[in-house]
């Protein structure tokens, strides 16, 4: 039997399509799965291909979700990653129309693939052609002088193949990779407005997966599908305009059979579909077990939990495996059906030819050239019916990839036009009746929250882990907007101002440091990007970072990131204050500056947080009441409600909340609870707190420091 294998086609293999389940990294590191010998190319499928379209349309999450507050809005949405059944099925058609629009800007380029498609389809027909008539005329009359014509106009064809091969390819990756380019920007700057529950909720591997691998998928849909789809379309007509001159009979025989193709295509498609989906959730799987893993060395090591971990990576791994398997089974079942089944056209050719040959009606070298150009028209033929599994699978990348892109940003600029221009801002932040509730959270975090504080006034908050502290700074810095009520700055609604405005002027000093992958220069200018360098020196000396960061081999250029051992939390710290500095902006929120600092690093940081504070609003949120004194308010939360509001003196006075919460934290640890210490510096308040901390789980642990006897338990609040 002829090996089609070999023969050769013109495709634009660059932009070969795996039907698996696009490009995932077990792909990229090289194994093909063809589900036939020539790569598959994408086709628009039939609408009767898609029997769940309508149960689709219900729940297609291209429609946008309600208003942001609501349960599963903004950012909501999304199914559980690690579960195929969780991703809505989305039909190709569908997927399609979304991503097309991203190819704007290149349609021009990709006519002129298609325009190189066509060409190279067109010479290679007429190199068959040309081939019959080297074999019917020149050889037949063993002449060489009939042979030299048509062998020069053979090669004039090649080598325009070639030409227009070569630049159609070309064209082609370009074009490819720069739809891949446009797409992933499109979506790694979706998500970096999407609001912080969404990150909560997803596992951070699994949205690499999403960016990465199933970005390239997508292009198998659009860019490749539209270029395969002409080529296969093309091929096809050519060759069969081209077969049914050399022997009409034949060919009608060849066309009766080739629906079997479409047929065993269509069978698959609905298999694949579910493999390919199967195989992307499991590379996010095994992504986000891998880089959880590593994040997580030292707890692993601390607590032994080795084995658990390698357990872990191996159930993923196995499901995986299974996948992936299951994958490559279904692709080489679909390869051998596609073999048998040419192998009974090629079959039924003969058998006809024979007939015909017994009938004097054909020579043998006829029937031999023949079939030898089978190998030329079943490829394409048998391309058109791939089409659809290719596009299938594809679409499972699709899927995955419009979850995060129907996902919504909780809040939004004003519409243009609407904007509050900018202004100088003084820094008087009010809350006015503020109620929110999570998306997707069962009951209310604040209810009926009003407090305001003035230009430059300290305003602490203080309450019980829960009571929706750090929500208060979640709603000034804007990440969501409340459900009921405003949040004003300088007397404007915060939703009535650009983000980007409220952001210059509202700077956020979050619990957990934020650093970025880059210079320590770096990590400070981005407070102000275009600061000059005397700039970011003074912000540093005044962060109290200068002298440690110039004690380092290569100063401001020391590279850093958040897990850095070059740096302590608390020098990691001064260097976020020195940002901070930097940005300059009137109004500041601190969520626990201190938190997870030991008592000396705390200290240290105390002094620069004061001269970032001078001037400027700021809402500190603390379990430390050290801080308390300082506070020209305190506002008590529990559970979502102010219940109590004052000075530290007048709150310990209502022996209310603020005092058992003083009570319970350093208050008893003086032994006073009256505020007696207020004259002493904040660094030393803060110090002695921390160091009766460190006494005070002594105490628990029931250690009985230099064999004193059993010491009494002091309680510190939170630890
Ligand atoms: N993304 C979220 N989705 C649903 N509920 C949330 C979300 N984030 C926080 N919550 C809930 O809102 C409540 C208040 O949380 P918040 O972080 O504001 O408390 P907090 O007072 O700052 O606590 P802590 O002192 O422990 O940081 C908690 O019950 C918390 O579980």
């Amino acid at each position: 039997m002829t090996s089609y294998e070999d023969q050769p086609t013109v495709q634009l293999r660059a932009l070969g399509a795996d039907p698996a389940g696009g490009p995932g990294r077990h792909r990229r590191a090289g194994r093909p799965r063809p589900y036939g010998r020539h790569q598959p190319r994408a086709a628009p499928r039939l609408p009767e291909e898609y029997p769940a379209e309508d149960a689709v349309a219900n729940g297609e999450p291209g429609e946008p979700g309600g208003a942001p507050g609501e349960p599963g809005e903004p950012g909501g949405g999304l199914g559980e990653p690690g579960g195929a059944g969780a991703v809505p099925r989305l039909p190709a058609r569908q997927a399609f129309r979304r991503f097309w629009p991203l190819t704007r800007g290149d349609r021009r380029r990709l006519v002129l693939i298609c325009a190189c498609v066509i060409a190279a389809a067109l010479a290679e027909t007429a190199a068959i052609l040309l081939f019959s008539d080297l074999t019917d005329n020149a050889l037949r009359q063993g002449s060489l002088g009939a042979f030299w014509v048509p062998a020069a106009q053979w090669l004039a064809v090649a080598v325009l193949g070639a030409a227009v091969g070569y630049t159609g390819n070309s064209l082609a990756v370009w074009t490819a990779e720069r739809f891949v380019l446009r797409l992933r920007a499109r979506v790694f700057a979706h998500v970096q407005d999407l609001p912080p529950h969404f990150f909560q909720r997803h596992r951070q591997g699994d949205l690499v997966e999403r960016l990465t691998g199933d970005v390239e998928s997508i292009e198998q849909l659009v860019v490749s599908g539209v270029v395969s789809t002409v080529s296969a379309l093309f091929s096809t007509v050519f060759f069969s305009v081209a077969a049914f001159r050399l022997r009409w009979d034949l060919a009608l025989v060849t066309f009766v059979l080739a629906p079997l193709f479409w047929l065993a295509a269509r069978r698959f498609s609905g298999r694949i579909g579910s493999v390919a989906r199967d195989e992307r959730v499991a590379d996010g799987a095994i992504t986000s077990v891998v880089e959880e893993s590593l994040g997580n060395v030292v707890l692993t090591q601390a607590y032994n939990r080795k084995d658990a971990e390698e357990r872990r990576l191996g159930r993923e791994a196995r499901a995986w495996m299974r996948a992936s398997v299951a994958g490559a089974r279904m692709s080489e079942l679909y390869e051998q059906l596609v073999e048998v089944i040419e192998t009974l056209c090629v079959l039924a050719v003969i058998g006809l030819g024979a007939w015909e040959i017994s009938q004097d009606r054909m020579t043998i070298g006829q029937l031999l050239a023949f079939a030898a150009f089978l190998g030329y028209l079943y490829p394409p033929i048998r391309n058109l019916g791939q089409l659809g599994l290719t596009l299938t699978a594809a679409t499972a990348g699709a899927e995955r990839l419009l979850e995060i892109l129907d996902a919504e940003p909780a809040v939004s600029d004003p519409p243009p036009g609407a904007a509050v221009a900018p202004w100088r801002v003084h820094g008087t932040v009010e809350f006015d009746r503020v109620g929110f509730r999570y998306p997707g959270g069962d009951r209310r975090t604040l209810a009926g929250v009003s407090f305001t504080a003035r230009p430059g006034e300290f305003v602490l908050i203080a309450g019980a882990s829960g009571a929706g502290k750090s929500t208060v700074s979640k709603l000034l810095t804007r990440f969501y907007d409340p459900g009921e009520g405003f949040v004003r700055l300088d007397g404007v609604p915060l939703y009535a101002m650009p983000l980007g405005f409220l952001r210059t002027n509202v700077t956020l000093l979050p619990q957990q440091t934020l650093i970025l992958h880059d210079t320590i220069r770096e990590n400070i200018a981005c407070g102000r990007p275009g600061a000059a360098e005397h700039e970011i020196v003074r912000a540093a000396r005044d962060a109290a970072a200068h002298d440690f960061i110039t004690a380092l081999p290569e100063g401001y250029d020391t590279r850093i990131d958040p897990h850095t051992a070059r740096l302590s939390g608390g020098q990691l710290q001064r260097i976020a204050i020195a940002r901070a500095m930097l940005r300059d902006a009137p109004v500041l929120v601190l969520d626990e500056p201190t938190t997870g600092l030991d008592a000396l690093a705390a200290r240290r940081v105390v002094r620069p947080l004061r001269r970032l504070m001078s001037g400027r609003t700021t809402l500190m949120i603390t379990h430390d009441l050290t801080l308390a004194p300082d506070a020209d308010r305190i506002l008590v939360l529990d559970h979502g409600r102010v219940v109590e509001a004052g000075t530290h003196r007048e709150l310990l006075a209502l022996e209310g909340a603020y005092a058992r919460l003083h009570g319970s934290g350093v208050g008893a640890l003086r032994g006073t609870g009256n505020g007696t210490q207020e004259d002493r510096s904040w660094e030393d308040r803060s110090l002695e707190g921390r160091s009766l901390e460190g006494r005070s789980l002594e105490g628990r642990l029931g250690g009985s420091p230099a064999g004193t006897g059993p010491q009494p338990t002091l309680r510190l609040g939170p630890i």
